[in-house]
């Protein structure tokens, strides 16, 4: 056997805690980058009266423009999150919890950083249990502000609950003295300000209304790089207090309060949440391990904290702006390298945007089983056979091991995603929605626009009908993990044998619960005479389409 010759059993890699700096460091480079992007002492504030910060899925100072623009508005900023017990129900079809113990704990330690980064700046963040449209217009009444500043959404989740915000401060009747500009004695109404600031391009400078947003990301990508600029990053003075007089600001909540238990990353890695681990790792990635100019070589790894940029947990909760990557790339370019891998992490960002514009566009038809381009398809919801996908024990390691990892520590490659969504949606033939929801529930990096943008078009239900991919697992094995190293790692009882075996382990490891759609093409050891009758879905005849980008 060439390579193949087996390994001994290594105990498990102990966790890797991204990013890997200690806690001074991370502190030293939050703290510098912060006060890089600091204003000017000239900053202008021309406010009255108290302007309230909802935050959301913004949990950051830098480049916040709700935050920013609150300050500018007021005398006094009182800053808000709403614990909402609506994102610890359960998702929608299936009813999975909503925010699984991995993306709470992630959310607790966003919080008690940004808490931190705003008392940094002469402020605080009040913490509330409850609905923001019951939290929200009180507060507004209690304080007498004039505004409520918070980022913009695009799901009908969040839409709604803007609009109920909006209709609850309606109620709220101010004396006039807190509102700039109001006539003596008249009553008026706080009110809501919505801004936008989630991508990396600002969606008024889109060359198209999103109703119109091309169906082809090539195309989207191509005109918003010859069309727009990316604004630079807001700054933030480095004094934004006085906060207004509040006798109790609440805790960070715990696990217990959102009814979770505390579920501990045992191995894999584990993500810090907050803008300070954000800025951590951004610095970690790009200048002290120099890892960008190699990044379009390495992104399709699956195995350790190194082979992409693992930004996106950051970017989902807010805790880190598209904007201020875009802007570190282009500093990078000029201090150190350009070259393809600094571009295409911008490429990849360019997804990210287009997913949460198409969700603008596409509206709710981005959650149903038709998909926005509705296909009428038969589906199975065949609860073992998902059980078998969701916990990992298919047969075929290379999907167990993704699955596994998941589970454990809330993350998953790019790679990792695109096969175990072809495997549950082809090879399964399951309902997509279970698989969605799953990752809803678990993914670290959440986000309905793009884990519903790319659910969609794994299902081949997107608005692309040309992304209708199907994966071949032997040859993605081959390709991505052709000495079984990230099977191994999950799956130990697999180390022992040959290295070449490892994702093709025939009777040393569990039966394939499925025989695969197209066959077994490409595997050395596996399925032998299984045969390759599609099982659930027929997908009309189409043929295996290789790999995405
Ligand atoms: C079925 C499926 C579900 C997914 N669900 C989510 C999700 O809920 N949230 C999420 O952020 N990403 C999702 N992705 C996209 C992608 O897998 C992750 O963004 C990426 O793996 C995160 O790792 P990274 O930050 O190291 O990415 P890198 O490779 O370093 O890329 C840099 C950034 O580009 C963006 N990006 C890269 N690929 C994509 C993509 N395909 N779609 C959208 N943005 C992208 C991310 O913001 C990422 O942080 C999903 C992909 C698939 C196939
Ligand atoms: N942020 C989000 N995360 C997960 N799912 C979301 C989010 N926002 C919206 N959805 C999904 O959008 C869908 C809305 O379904 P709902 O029944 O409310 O409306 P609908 O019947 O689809 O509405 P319409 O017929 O007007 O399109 C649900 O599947 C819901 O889970």
């Amino acid at each position: 056997m060439s390579s193949s010759s087996s390994s001994k059993p290594e105990s498990p890699a102990p966790v890797s805690q991204v990013p890997g700096l200690d806690p001074v460091e991370m502190e030293r480079v939050a703290g510098q980058t912060l006060q890089r992007y600091s204003a000017s002492s000239s900053a202008k504030r021309n406010g009255r009266g108290v302007a309230v910060v909802w935050f959301r899925n913004d949990l950051r100072v830098l480049d916040n423009e709700a935050l920013y623009k609150a300050w500018v508005s007021s005398q006094e900023v009182l800053a808000v999150y709403c614990v909402d017990p609506r994102i610890f129900g359960s998702t929608h079809y299936f009813g999975f919890p909503k925010t699984g113990a991995l993306r709470a704990q992630f959310l607790i330690e966003c919080l008690a950083d940004l808490k931190k980064n705003l008392m940094k700046r002469g402020l605080n963040l009040l913490i509330q249990h409850g609905k923001p449209e019951e939290i929200l217009p009180d507060l507004a009444k209690a304080f007498g502000a004039h505004t409520v500043y918070a980022q913009k959404e695009t799901c009908s989740e969040e839409l709604n609950v803007e609009r109920l915000v909006s209709k609850g401060l309606q109620r709220v009747a101010l004396p006039s003295s807190s509102v700039q500009s109001s006539k003596p004695g008249s009553v008026n109404n706080p009110k809501l300000q919505l801004i936008w600031g989630t991508t990396m391009y600002h969606i008024d400078d889109l060359p198209f209304d999103t109703s119109s947003l091309p169906d082809m990301y090539t195309q989207f990508r191509k005109s918003v790089e010859a069309k727009c600029t990316v604004h630079g990053c807001i700054k933030i003075p480095a004094s934004l207090g006085p906060p207004p007089s509040v006798e109790d600001w609440g805790c960070v909540p715990s696990l217990d309060q959102f009814g979770l238990q505390s579920s501990i990353v045992s191995k894999g890695m584990k993500f810090v949440g907050g803008e300070s681990a954000a800025l951590g790792r951004v610095h970690e990635y790009f200048w002290k391990k120099d890892l960008v100019k190699i990044y379009k070589h390495t992104r399709n790894g699956m195995l350790g904290p190194d082979y992409s940029t693992k930004f996106s947990p950051w970017l989902a909760s807010g805790s880190l702006s598209p904007r201020f990557i875009y802007e570190e790339v282009k500093r990078y370019e000029k201090e150190r390298e350009a070259n393809d891998s600094t571009y295409w992490v911008l490429f990849e960002l360019i997804w990210r945007d287009y997913f949460r514009f198409l969700s603008a566009k596409c509206g709710n038809s981005l959650f149903h089983l038709g998909g926005p381009r509705k296909v009428e398809h038969r589906w199975i919801q065949e609860r073992t056979l998902f059980e078998s996908w969701r916990d990992g024990h298919t047969g075929y390691p290379l999907i167990d091991a993704n699955m596994k990892e998941l589970s454990t520590t809330g993350f998953m490659s790019n790679r990792g995603r695109q096969i175990v969504c072809s495997f549950l949606v082809r090879d399964m033939g399951i309902d997509w929605r279970m698989g969605a929801e799953w990752f809803e529930t678990c993914l670290l990096d959440y986000d309905p626009c793009s884990n519903y943008g790319n659910w969609t078009y794994g299902a081949g239900v997107g608005n692309d009908p040309r992304e209708d991919r199907y994966f071949s697992i032997p040859k993605q094995a081959q390709n991505y993990d052709p000495d079984g190293e990230y099977v191994a790692y999950w799956l130990p009882q697999l180390r022992s044998l040959p290295k070449d075996r490892r994702n093709f382990p025939g009777m040393a490891y569990i039966k394939p619960v499925v025989p695969l759609k197209f066959g077994n093409a490409g595997s050395r050891h596996q399925n032998q005479g299984r045969g390759s009758a599609a099982r659930g879905a027929n997908f009309g005849g189409r043929q295996p389409r290789g790999q995405r980008r």
